[in-house]
C-alpha cells in the first residue's frame, strides 16, 4: 500500500522535552500512572490510539493505479499507435478493454483492501499499563493498544511493539528496532537519561524517546505515553508497508508477464513485415497488426488474481480463523515446499514445569532450584520485565516465595542471541557479593572454571536429560565485590547444577505435522534450544528427523532433504538458514512466535505467526493463525493451492487460446484480402472470453492440485501454452478449410461477413472446449457436476452459436451460417477435443 495521504508532520512533541519528572508533570501524570477515571476522560478527549488507516484511494486514483500494470500500459501504447494512424475503431476497442479491466480490478481491490483492513484490526494487540482505581494501588495490566492515552505509564519488554510515542522513565539494556520509521535495520540503544545528548539525526535519534511502530529488541523499560493516535510520528510518516523483496508470487507473475510483453511488442513489426513481404502491403496493415498484439493480452489477469486471492483469504478467515495480512502471501503459501518452525511455543506449549533440580553429580538438589529462583526473582525485579518468560515463571512456581531477604544489585536478562541471564546480589550470608548466572548449559559452562574432562561429563549429563525430552538450564555462581561491574561477561564461575523442565507438546502439533508431510511440505525445526531436547520433541510428535545439527556447525545452514533439526540457533541463524533455503530454490514458510523469530519471519516467503505471538512477530508475519490450532496451517496451505490453482487455470486457458488466435490471425491476414476480424468483433469476442473466465475465480480445482505445492513456474507455463496454442491455431486453420468446403470452393472465403461469423462462432466454441478441458489438474475421468467453469463455458458456446443470426450479430456485420458449415465444424471440434485430451495426457505424463 503506497502512502496515499500526506498528513502534515506534527509539530515537535513539545511535551517530550525536559527531564522525566518535568514530562510527567506536564502530562499531569506520575510514576504510578493514571487512575481509571483520568484515563477514561483522556480517552474521550484525545480519541483512540489507532493509526488512521491509509485513506482508501478514490476511484479515479484506483483506476489510474491500474495503468501501472504492465499489460495495461502496453495496451495503452497500442491504443496510442492506433490513434496515431487514425484507426479509431481499433483504438476504441483497446480503450474499452482497458476500461473494463481497470474498473473490475479497482472494484476487486477495493473489496479486498476493505476486508484485509478489517482483518488486520482483529490482530492488533495489547500494552502493559500501570493503572489504578481511584484511591487504590497501581497494577500492571494488559490494555488494548487503542485505549492508551497520553500520561499512561507503560512497561516494555523484548518483543513488544512500542504502542505509542513515549518518553522513557527507566530503561535497562533497551535496544529498539526503528526500521518502520527510519529504515535502519540494526536496533538502536535507548536510555532514560535526563540530559539527552544532542540528537544526531533529528528527534528519531533521541535516546530518551521511543516511537510507535518500533519494536523492542532487547532489554526493558518503563515509559510515559506522550502522543497517541494520529499525532504519533508513525502516523505522520505513514510508512505502513515495509519494503520487502520480491515474493515467490511476484517472481512468477513478472516472469510470465515479461515474456508475453516481449511477444506483444514484437508482434506488430513482424505482422507488418510479413504482410509487406507476402502481399506487398504497406502501413495500412498497422491497425490489424496492433489488433493481433492486443489479442495476446491476458487483460483480466489482475482481476482474476485479486479475486481468487481475496476469496481464498475470506474463506480461510471465516472457516479456519486464519488471517492473511498480505494477499499475495496466500499464493506463496500454496507454493511453500519447506516450512521451518521454531520449537518452543510452536511444537510445544511453552508452559514448562520444573521436573528436577540436579547437582553437578546428577543427584537431586533442592538448593539448585532455590538459587535459580533467587536469581530469577531478582532478574525480574531489577530488569523490570513486564512479564517473566515461561521458564522463569516455572522456576518461581516451583520454588515458592524466595529472594526478599537479599538485596539485588544488578541484572542482565537474556535476550535474542544471549542465552544466559546474570544477577548480582548481596545480603545476609552472601559475603562480598554473589554473581548468579543461569542459562543454556554450553553457554554457562563456557564461563565456568572446570577441567575439559569435567566439562564433557557435565555436557553429557545435560544431554541425557535433554534426550529424555526435558528442557535444561544450568546454574553457576561466583563471589565478587559488587563494585566489579563485569556482569555481562562473567568468567571463572563455579558450576552449581541443572534445572530441568517438562514442556508438553502442543495438542494439535502432531496432527499438523502429519498433514503437512502429507501435503508434500518438508518441515525443519530451527530452535534456540538443546539439540537433544529438540530431537526428542520432534520424535514425540511423530516427526523422525533425518538429521540433527548445531547452527554453529559448518553445515548447520543446509538442512538436508528430509526433516532436519537445527539447534542452538540465534535469531540471525534462523534468518540465514531460511535465506539459504530460498536461494536453493525452495519456497519457504516460517512459523514462529518469539522475538528470536522475527528476522526469520521477514526472511521467509511467508511468515506465519500464532495470534498470541509477541507484538513484533505478529507485525512481521504475513499470516496470523487463530488459536493455537496448528492444523490451521494445513488448511491455509490448501487454500493457497486452491487460489493459485485457479489462477494457473486461467493463465493456461487464456494464454494458449490467445496464442492460437494470434497465429491464426497472422495466417488469415496473409490469406485473405480483407481483415480477418473487425475491431467491434474483436471487442465482443474478448468481452465474452473475459466474462466467462471470471468463473475461474469461483472454481474448485481437482484434489490432485491440492496435494502438491503449486508454483506458477514460468518455464513450464510457456512450454504449455506453446503446445496448446499451436493446437488451437491448427483447429482454426481447419475451420477455414471447412468453411471453404462447406461453401464450395475457395471463392467462398471472399465473403467477409460469412468468414467473420464463422470464425466468431468457432472461436467461442473452441474457447469453451479449452476452458473445460485444460483446467488445472482436471482430467476427463473426473465426473462431477458442471462447476462454475462448466456453466460459463456452456454460456460461451450458446452465445457463439446464437449471436451471428440475431440483430446484434447483424449490427456486428455477421450473418446466418449454412447448415453444412455447422456439421463440418462439429467434426472439427470433435477432433480438436480428442487432440486436446491426448496432448494433455501426454503433457502430464512428461511433467508430472
Ligand atoms: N529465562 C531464561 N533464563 C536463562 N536462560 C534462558 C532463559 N530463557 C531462555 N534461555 C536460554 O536461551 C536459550 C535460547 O532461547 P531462545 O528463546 O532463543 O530459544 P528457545 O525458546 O529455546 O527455542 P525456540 O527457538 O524454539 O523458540 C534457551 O534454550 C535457554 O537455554
Ligand atoms: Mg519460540
Amino acid at each position: 500500500m503506497a502512502s496515499d495521504t500526506a498528513h502534515p508532520a506534527p509539530a515537535e512533541p513539545a511535551s517530550a522535552d525536559g527531564t522525566a519528572l518535568q514530562v510527567l508533570r506536564r502530562l499531569d501524570s506520575g510514576p504510578r500512572g493514571l487512575t481509571d477515571t483520568e484515563a477514561a476522560a483522556r480517552l474521550a478527549a484525545h480519541g483512540e490510539n489507532t493509526v488512521p488507516g491509509v485513506r482508501t484511494p478514490s476511484w479515479p486514483r484506483r483506476c489510474l493505479r491500474g495503468v501501472r500494470d504492465p499489460f495495461t500500459a502496453v495496451l495503452l501504447c497500442l491504443a496510442l499507435v492506433s490513434a496515431a494512424v487514425a484507426s479509431w475503431g481499433t483504438a476504441s476497442v483497446i480503450l474499452s478493454l482497458v476500461a473494463v479491466s481497470c474498473v473490475l480490478r479497482a472494484t476487486g481491490e477495493h473489496r479486498a483492501d476493505r476486508s484485509i483492513a478489517a482483518l488486520r484490526g482483529l490482530v492488533s494487540g495489547t500494552a502493559t499499563v500501570l493503572r489504578r482505581a481511584d484511591g487504590g494501588a497501581e497494577r500492571a495490566r494488559e490494555v488494548p493498544v487503542a485505549e492508551l492515552v497520553p500520561g499512561d505509564v507503560i512497561r516494555l519488554g523484548p518483543g513488544d511493539l512500542v504502542p505509542a510515542d513515549v518518553r522513557l522513565l527507566r530503561a535497562r539494556g533497551l535496544t529498539v528496532h526503528q526500521g518502520a520509521l527510519t529504515g535502519e535495520s540494526v536496533p538502536v540503544p535507548k536510555a532514560a537519561a535526563d540530559v539527552p545528548g544532542t540528537p544526531h539525526d533529528g528527534p528519531l535519534g533521541q535516546a530518551h524517546l521511543c516511537f510507535q511502530g518500533s519494536g523492542v529488541a532487547t532489554g526493558s523499560a518503563t515509559a510515559v505515553v506522550v502522543e497517541t493516535g494520529a499525532r504519533t510520528r508513525f502516523a505522520a510518516a505513514h510508512r505502513v508497508a515495509r519494503p520487502r523483496g520480491d515474493s515467490a508470487f511476484d517472481r512468477s507473475v513478472h516472469g510470465i508477464s515479461w515474456v508475453l510483453i516481449r511477444f506483444m511488442l514484437l508482434t506488430p513489426p513482424l505482422v507488418l513485415m510479413a504482410n509487406a513481404a507476402v502481399r506487398g502491403r504497406g502501413l495500412e496493415t498497422l491497425p490489424f497488426a496492433v489488433a493481433v498484439a492486443v489479442g495476446l493480452t491476458p487483460e483480466m489477469l489482475p482481476v482474476i488474481v485479486t479475486t481468487c486471492l481475496a476469496r481464498g483469504a475470506a474463506l480461510l478467515a471465516r472457516h479456519h480463523d486464519v488471517i492473511v495480512k498480505r494477499l499475495p502471501a496466500l499464493h506463496d503459501l500454496g507454493a511453500v515446499d519447506v516450512l521451518c518452525v521454531d520449537k518452543t511455543g510452536t511444537l510445544t506449549q511453552d508452559r514448562p514445569v520444573v521436573a528436577r533440580a540436579l547437582d553437578p553429580s546428577g543427584r537431586d538438589d533442592p538448593d539448585v532450584l532455590h538459587w535459580a529462583a533467587v536469581h530469577t526473582w531478582w532478574t525480574l525485579q531489577l530488569a523490570e520485565l513486564p512479564a517473566p518468560d515461561a521458564l522463569d515463571e516455572a522456576i518461581l512456581d516451583a520454588a515458592g516465595a524466595v529472594g526478599e531477604e537479599y538485596d539485588g544489585v544488578a541484572a542482565v536478562p537474556c535476550g535474542p542471541g544471549r542465552r544466559i541471564a546474570t544477577a548480582v546480589l548481596r545480603g545476609p550470608g552472601l559475603g562480598i557479593g554473589t554473581v548468579l548466572v543461569k542459562g543454556a548449559v554450553e553457554d554457562v559452562l563456557e564461563r565456568c572454571a572446570v577441567s575439559p574432562g569435567e566439562r564433557e561429563r557435565l555436557l553429557a549429563l545435560a544431554a541425557r536429560e535433554a534426550g529424555a525430552g526435558s528442557r535444561v538450564l544450568a546454574l553457576a555462581t561466583a563471589e565478587r565485590p559488587v563494585r566489579d561491574r563485569s556482569y555481562g561477561d562473567e568468567r571463572g564461575l563455579a558450576f552449581r547444577g541443572l534445572v530441568t523442565f517438562h514442556d508438553a507438546p502442543a495438542p494439535s502439533a502432531a496432527e499438523a505435522l502429519r498433514t503437512l508431510t502429507g501435503l508434500g511440505v518438508t518441515v525443519h525445526v530451527l530452535t534456540g534450544d538443546h539439540p537433544a531436547t529438540a530431537a526428542r520433541a520432534c520424535r514425540d510428535l511423530g516427526l523422525e528427523p533425518a538429521a540433527v545439527r548445531l547452527a554453529s556447525d559448518a553445515d548447520g545452514a543446509v538442512p538436508g532433504a528430509g526433516p532436519t533439526v537445527v539447534a542452538r540457533c540465534t535469531p540471525e541463524d534462523k534468518a540465514r538458514i531460511v535465506a539459504g533455503l530460498r536461494a536453493a530454490g525452495h519456497t519457504v514458510g516460517f512459523l514462529g512466535d518469539g522475538v528470536n523469530d522475527v528476522a526469520a519471519l521477514r526472511a521467509a516467503d511467508v511468515g506465519i505467526v500464532p495470534r498470541d505471538a509477541v507484538g513484533v512477530a505478529r507485525e512481521a508475519g504475513d499470516v496470523v493463525l487463530g488459536d493455537k490450532d496448528l492444523t490451521a496451517i494445513g488448511h491455509a496451505v490448501v487454500a493457497g493451492r486452491h487460489s493459485s490453482g485457479n489462477i494457473a487455470s486461467y493463465l493456461r486457458v487464456t494464454l494458449s487460446s490467445n496464442l492460437g488466435n494470434v497465429l491464426a490471425m497472422l495466417a488469415a491476414g496473409l490469406l485473405l484480402p480483407f481483415l480477418p476480424m473487425l475491431p467491434a468483433q474483436v471487442l465482443v469476442q474478448n468481452l465474452c472470453f473475459d466474462g466467462a473466465q471470471l468463473a475461474f475465480a469461483l472454481d474448485r480445482p481437482a484434489p490432485a492440485v491440492l496435494r502438491r505445492p503449486t508454483g506458477l513456474r514460468p518455464r513450464a507455463f510457456l512450454r504449455f501454452i506453446t503446445v496448446f496454442g499451436a493446437l488451437n491455431a491448427v483447429a482454426d486453420l481447419a475451420t477455414f478449410a471447412v468453411l471453404a468446403i462447406a461453401l464450395h470452393g475457395p471463392d467462398a472465403l471472399d465473403d467477409e461477413s460469412v468468414f467473420h461469423s464463422a470464425w466468431f462462432t468457432e472461436n467461442l466454441l473452441t474457447q469453451a472446449l479449452v476452458m473445460v478441458l485444460l483446467r488445472t489438474g482436471r482430467g476427463l475421468a473426473e465426473k462431477r457436476g458442471p462447476g462454475p467453469v462448466g456453466k460459463a463455458a456452456a454460456a460461451l458456446a450458446v452465445i457463439g452459436l446464437l449471436l451471428p443470426p440475431t440483430p446484434v450479430g447483424a449490427a456486428l456485420h455477421m450473418t446466418v451460417l449454412p447448415v453444412p458449415y455447422h456439421l463440418l465444424l462439429g467434426a472439427v471440434l470433435g477432433l480438436y477435443a480428442l487432440a486436446l485430451v491426448a496432448a494433455r495426457a501426454r503433457y502430464e505424463r512428461r511433467h508430472p
